[in-house]
């Protein structure tokens, strides 16, 4: 039998995505330690609530209400909490003690990314965040990495679920936006408040992400224009489709090219209406894509679940994926 060497994990939050990481973890345990060739093991799971009704049943005595103890010790820790606070503090506490972080937390990494990143930097730890972009689709990676030889000109994408989700069936079902909303908030697809993502907050903190990496710069949340999908209305989408388009909730960053602004990088968020021919017009569902034009390597599409779906597998895909490499 291979002994391998341990290392803890600690999960931060045991909602929609936090409860099937937990529950893959426990799983697939034995699979996952031959790929990493470490065994991953989950030493807690941090929650408000102990008696909170859970997705998937997990044993009992790995719930605790101290996070901060939790992390003491841990190796890696998954937060899976959502929104600035405390998930920031948490981060920049496992962070601070060595550990290395996964989050699929946008809104903080679109808001407080310069300071986590830099946090990382200084211990020499590393901040993953596949799960944060476009769900289970490898974006990140081949954004940071695969393509840091090449020039980018331009990312686009759907890169929300629920919106996409809702305006699918607002266009194949006639549903309005309100009961197709209720739907995707009964799926896990949509945030906490899901104001974020109808009103393209969500959208347009990944498009921070996407422009900052893609562009090697840092661009601020309060340089995105955005705009959601609350003011779309049946008609328009029924019109749509009779001229030949379909509304899609877009994210797009670009490179400027005029010369005087060579450096100049813009992104914006908002519904757009995408000729029925395209292939964004064929994404449904809660799934996301995302194009990336580049000078060398050309046109690149990247397509796959986006929100929830099928209990959050593709978002474990997403989570699991660089800690195991770094492991
Ligand atoms: N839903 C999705 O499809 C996706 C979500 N994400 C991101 O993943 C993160 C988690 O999302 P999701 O699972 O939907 O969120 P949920 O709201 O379903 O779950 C949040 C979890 O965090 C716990 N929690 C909240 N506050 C605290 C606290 N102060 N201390 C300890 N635990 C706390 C909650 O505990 P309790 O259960 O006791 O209330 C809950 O278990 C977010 O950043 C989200 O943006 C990323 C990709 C997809
Ligand atoms: N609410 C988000 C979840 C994933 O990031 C979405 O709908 O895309």
């Amino acid at each position: 039998m291979i002994e391998y060497r341990n290392v803890k994990v600690a999960l931060l939050g045991a909602g929609s995505v936090g409860s099937q990481v937990a529950r893959l973890l426990l799983e697939q345990g034995e699979e996952l330690a031959g790929r990493a060739g470490a065994g991953l093991e989950l030493t807690g799971i941090a929650v408000r609530d102990l008696d909170a009704q859970r997705d998937v049943e997990l044993p009992r005595d790995l719930f605790t209400t101290d996070a901060e103890s939790l992390i003491l010790g841990s190796d890696i820790v998954v937060e899976l909490i959502g929104g600035i606070e405390p998930a920031r503090t948490l981060i920049l506490q496992a962070l601070g003690s060595g550990a290395d972080v996964i989050t699929g937390n946008k809104a903080l990494l679109a808001s407080h990314g310069p300071e986590l990143f830099e946090a990382a930097e200084q211990v020499g730890a590393q901040l993953y965040y596949e799960a944060a972009v476009a769900g289970a689709i490898p974006i990140i990676r081949p954004l940071r990495e695969s393509l840091a030889g090449d020039r980018i000109l331009r990312v686009m994408g759907i890169v929300n679920g629920t919106t996409n989700f809702i305006l699918d069936r607002m266009d194949t079902l006639g549903e309005s936006l309100e009961d197709a909303l209720e739907q995707a908030t009964a799926l896990g697809y949509a945030e906490a408040d899901p104001t974020a993502d109808i009103e393209g907050y969500d959208a347009a903190q990944k498009a921070t992400i996407l422009a900052s990496l893609a562009f090697h710069t840092s661009v601020p949340l309060v340089a995105v224009h955005r705009e959601g999908i609350t003011g779309v209305t049946h008609e328009q989408v029924v019109a749509a489709r009779k001229a030949g388009y379909v509304v899609k909730l877009l994210a797009i960053c670009e490179r400027l090219l005029d010369e005087e602004v060579s450096d100049g990088v813009a992104a914006r968020v908002h519904p757009a209406l995408v000729p029925l021919g395209h292939p964004l017009a064929a994404v449904h569902g809660a799934k996301n894509a995302v194009f990336v034009e580049a000078e060398a390597a050309g046109d690149l599409m990247f397509y796959g679940a986006g929100a929830g779906e099928s209990r959050r597998r593709p978002r474990f895909s997403a989570i699991s994926c660089r800690p195991l490499a770094a492991t």
